[in-house]
């Protein structure tokens, strides 16, 4: 796991997050200070108007004196009434609008990432996690925490001044008190923030329990095999896990603070039988005990919150440390200062001398790989699992860069071309391919956006793909929502919400719809496109790939190795390396791995099957 962020000074920090609030939304946030600064004033003012009125009492002052003392009371008191809903309309008001931006720098900042490594690097995603979290939370709760601070220290300092004036050795010795409670605040949402990175992963493994638990995809599984308890107890065990953290932490919070609770209780009495002693003697008023008590209880009441405050502005801040190292990382690939712009094919797509392994800790999974594909050829890639088939398709649309050695469009590397335009030319079907919860028009427009109103290419791209006629039989033909996570309620035809499953293969040809629709760049990538279809689909599918195919450039992945006899060139990968080259009757007349595989699979459907396929 990489190392906890480490941040800027701390001043920097508060600064940058307060300064995301205040530019995301200006009015409230002024607003939300303004509000703060009189809500701190308050009970100072309270406090200092009742000792003038008893004071006033006994001392018999003008009655019209004392009426603008219960005038000025009554202000307060109001004042004491409003603020409160007044704040937390702002403050929710300031949520959903910091949440907002924060959330749009998060998710383009993630969008900047090139490259697929972070997506796969543990810690990054325990980061992103805490990242999310913060942003939602964290500068709001910074500008809480900073604000309450002002109130507490406007309070403080106006009984501090009002208790002044009476006995300054009292005065010393109730601030001073406030201290240790400090320290011990700052130490606890230090351990606090240290305690949420620590149980990161812990979390994140809790997640992937519930989601088995509570995902569609799984449940067959869960079921048939029984796995649901299995899982839960694992589910509990990560639980158990963080709840002791988060205990630990807990205890010592609750440890220190009742300690630190009861040292000021004590001060609290001390101070009370003082001041009641001094005025037996006369050395104090009756107004000045009221003042003392509310003196003692608010600065007590101030200082305790002060302390949460800074636990909860610096809790917020470290973890808002999460949100800006995701903001500010760079991208996993490197990108060149002046990228240039990717050119139509006119040659060749190149890979020389190609090794890749995923990391320096895991094997090579591409060994001096040198390969070309043609302008206008179908090159075909097969092998067993886990030869590397996908890795290279994968280094090719540049979601990672070789260690060793490179790939060239046309004799440019393509780390020097422009990401963006590189895979603007690139058309292609994921052996793993996402279903998407919308509709059926969405699943295929998302293809290519710039086409999203031609509805005749979307049409025609399902019909290529042999799908048109299933679609056009749904509920709502295109605008038919392909889901089932946002279904409303059995039987609901009209609900326009409704969503409607498809099967395995038909999802499939969705795919390759959503492929065939930018189907005129450059190079066309079907890994195992046909892998989910039926036999009569997968040679429907192979014939109409192979009429399209003509003259356009492509790399075809497939284990049915009779779905790629046609094409141009074969390449035989093994572990990573390239074994054999050729078109389908060189390869089968050279008997080598093609051959052996080729043959395997004829004469599984040709002869008696042996039991020992299964
Ligand atoms: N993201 C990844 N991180 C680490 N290793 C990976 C990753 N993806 C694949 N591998 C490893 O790389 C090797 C090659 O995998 P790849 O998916 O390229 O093989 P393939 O030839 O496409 O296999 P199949 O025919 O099963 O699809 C495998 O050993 C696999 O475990």
């Amino acid at each position: 796991m990489t190392a906890r962020p480490k941040g800027r000074p701390f001043p920097v920090r508060l600064i940058s997050v307060i300064a995301l609030s205040a530019r995301a939304a200006p009015l409230h946030f002024a607003a939300y200070v303004v509000l703060a600064v009189v809500a701190g004033a308050g009970p100072v003012a309270v406090a200092w108007l009742t000792k003038l009125i008893i004071d006033g009492l006994v001392q018999g002052q003008r009655t019209g004196t004392l009426v603008g003392y219960t005038f000025g009371l009554g202000l307060a008191g109001l004042s004491a009434a409003v603020i409160p809903h007044l704040t937390r309309y702002l403050r929710a008001e300031l949520d959903r609008q910091v949440g907002l931006v924060a959330q749009d720098r998060l998710l383009t900042a993630v969008n900047g990432f090139t490259g697929l490594a972070r997506f796969e690097d543990p810690a990054f995603l325990d980061r992103l996690r805490l990242a999310q979290q913060s942003a939602a939370t964290s500068p709001n709760q910074t500008v809480e925490g900073l604000l309450a601070l002002v109130q507490a220290v406007i309070t403080i300092v106006g009984f501090l001044g009002a208790m002044l004036v009476i006995s300054p050795w009292i005065t010393c010795l109730v601030m001073f008190s406030g201290i240790p409670m400090l320290v011990s605040e700052i130490v606890i949402s230090r351990r606090r923030a240290a305690m949420f990175w620590e149980i990161g992963p812990v979390e994140r493994r809790e997640l992937f329990y519930a989601q088995l638990l509570t995902s569609v995809e799984a449940a067959k599984e869960v079921r048939i095999f029984g796995l649901g308890s299995y899982f839960r107890d694992r589910l509990l065990g990560e639980r158990r896990k963080a709840n002791a953290a988060k205990k630990r932490v807990d205890r010592r919070e609750l440890l220190s603070q009742s300690s630190l609770g009861l040292m000021g209780a004590v001060l609290s009495a001390a101070v009370l039988l003082w001041s009641i002693l001094a005025a037996k003697a006369g050395t104090v008023t009756v107004g000045d005990i009221t003042l003392f008590v509310a003196a003692i209880n608010g600065v007590q009441a101030a200082l305790l919150e002060s302390a949460g405050a800074i636990a909860r502005c610096h809790e917020s801040i470290l973890m808002f440390d999460h949100f800006r190292t995701v903001v500010k990382a760079e991208s996993d690939l490197s990108a060149p200062s002046r990228p240039r712009a990717v050119t139509p094919l006119e040659n060749e797509i190149e890979l020389r001398n190609v090794w890749f392994r995923y990391s320096a800790d895991h094997p090579w999974v591409l060994k001096g790989v040198n390969l070309r594909i043609a302008k206008g050829e179908t090159l075909a890639l097969v092998g067993l699992n886990g030869a590397g088939k996908s890795t290279l398709v994968s280094l090719i649309c540049r979601f990672y860069d070789p260690t060793r050695g490179s790939i060239r469009w046309d004799g440019v590397d393509i780390r020097d071309l422009d990401i963006a335009g590189l895979r603007e030319r690139i058309g292609i079907v994921f052996q793993d391919y996402m279903t998407y919860d919308l509709t059926a028009a969405e699943n295929i427009e998302l293809g290519d956006l710039a086409k999203r109103d031609e509805r005749a290419l979307v049409h025609a791209a399902a019909q290529r793909a042999g799908i048109h006629e299933k679609i056009a039989t749904l509920p709502r033909g295109y605008e038919t929502l392909l889901s089932r996570v946002f279904y409303s309620f059995e039987g609901d035809t009209d609900d326009p919400e409704t969503g409607v499953p498809l099967s395995g293969g038909q999802w499939q040809r969705l795919a390759l719809a959503r492929a065939f629709l930018r189907d005129k760049r450059d190079l066309m990538i079907l890994d195992e496109p046909a892998a989910g279809l039926d036999a009569e689909a997968e040679h429907e599918i192979h014939s109409s790939l192979k009429r399209h195919r003509s003259g356009r450039t492509s790399l075809l992945i497939s284990h049915r190795l009779g779905a790629v006899r046609s094409a141009d060139t074969i390449v035989v990968l093994s572990d990573g390396v390239i074994v054999e080259v050729g078109d389908h009757e060189t390869l089968l007349s050279a008997q080598g791995e093609y051959a052996r595989l080729f043959n395997l699979q004829a004469s599984g459907y040709t002869s008696v099957p042996s039991t020992e396929v299964f």
